[in-house]
């Protein structure tokens, strides 16, 4: 039995670090176990200027422990008139990793998202011309569209013909949650990509509602039927390039979790890259972990892997039921419940 695992140094590609008291509570998480992340730019007001990324980027290494060996990824949240110079501009000086398209009001804080892709022409162009990945949340807004098609009506109404338009366009599907998007994925070329969070690969839509409604497994895309699960796992224990780490740790305060009106999103980080080993040492795929953490992510963007290592080791701990005080209390993902893999270095 293995009882010892050592990866190359992970990033994730797609973390909330949110701002204020929630990032000086969070950011040590993710700084612990990734080199890189991904930050999401869904503040309020979102990031869609280079001079907000950059105070912004200044905030979250504030945040970090002293020392921490962690970089902050910045990207730019599209809206109807994005300004497709200030994004080249923000991509060139290496503040800008990628731009982040929202539908309007898909998810939380994107109420200032797109609300038509056509009114992007010249923001894709720029960005296809000048190789800078684009992050969507595939999700469509309409209020006929059932919350758990939403992904896949996305799929064929407007990543099928995105993909024909902007052929060369690099893209990454965030936070995938169907067979559906796992089959569009696999189908496409190299240019096209996909991020995958533990929940994603643990929990189906059942858990939302097991005994009572669940609100700490609530998030956004919705967790889909158990068909849905296991075609999302199996591409993520794949070893694929097309598929990587995302985790979409999302905290909001307990309060704002369990209430008639809960905020979506599912806070993760603390035990992040434990609950992904668990996930492939189930799956015996303990072999392409390392791919999904550490290897694929920054091939796909044209990044070097990272210098240092972490280790795992076999060693059962709970995760507790609450982390911070007041108003960064947030609920972790499993907690309560018991991990087998501990990040001992
Ligand atoms: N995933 C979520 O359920 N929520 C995210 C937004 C997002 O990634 O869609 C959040 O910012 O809270
Ligand atoms: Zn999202
Ligand atoms: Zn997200």
């Amino acid at each position: 039995m293995t009882t010892t695992i050592t990866i190359r140094r992970p990033d994730d590609w797609h973390v909330h670090l949110r701002d204020g008291a929630m990032l000086d509570a969070v950011a040590e998480y993710t700084a612990r176990q990734f080199g890189r992340a991904i930050v999401m730019p869904n503040l309020s007001p979102p990031v869609t200027t280079v001079a907000a990324a950059q105070a912004y980027r200044g905030r979250i290494m504030d945040a970090v422990p002293q020392g921490a060996d962690f970089i902050p990824l910045m990207t730019c949240y599209l809206t109807d008139d994005a300004d497709p110079s200030e994004i080249a501009r923000g991509f060139q000086d290496g503040v800008f990793t990628a731009c982040k398209l929202y539908p309007a009001n898909a998810t939380t804080n994107s109420a200032h998202g797109v609300t038509d892709i056509r009114k992007l022409t010249h923001v894709l162009e720029a960005m296809e011309r000048i190789g800078m990945p684009l992050l969507i949340h595939g999700e469509v807004t309409d209020s006929d569209v059932d919350i758990f098609d939403r992904e896949a009506v996305f799929i064929e109404r407007t990543l099928v013909p995105l993909v024909r338009d902007y052929p060369a366009l690099k893209i990454v599907l965030e936070h995938i949650t169907t067979a559906d998007a796992v089959d569009f994925v696999e189908g496409s070329g190299p240019q096209v990509a996909a991020t995958i969070t533990p929940q994603h690969m643990i929990i189906n839509r059942n858990a939302i509602f097991a005994g009572g409604i669940r609100p700490h497994n609530y998030c956004l895309p919705i967790a889909k039927r158990e068909r849905h699960r296991l075609a999302v796992r199996k591409a993520g224990v794949s070893g694929l390039p097309s598929f990587f780490l995302g985790t979409d740790s999302a905290p909001h305060e307990i309060g704002r979790k369990q209430s008639a009106c809960g905020c979506a999103g599912i806070f993760n980080a603390p035990f992040a890259i434990e609950t992904y080993a668990q996930v492939f040492e189930e799956e015996d795929a303990l072999d392409n972990f390392e791919a999904f953490a550490s290897l694929n992510g920054p091939a796909f963007y044209g990044l070097p892997v990272n210098e240092g290592t972490v280790t795992l080791e076999r060693t059962d701990h709970v995760v507790p039921g609450t982390l911070g005080e007041g108003e960064t209390c947030v609920v972790p993902f499993h907690a309560g419940e018991t991990l087998r893999w501990k990040l001992v270095g």
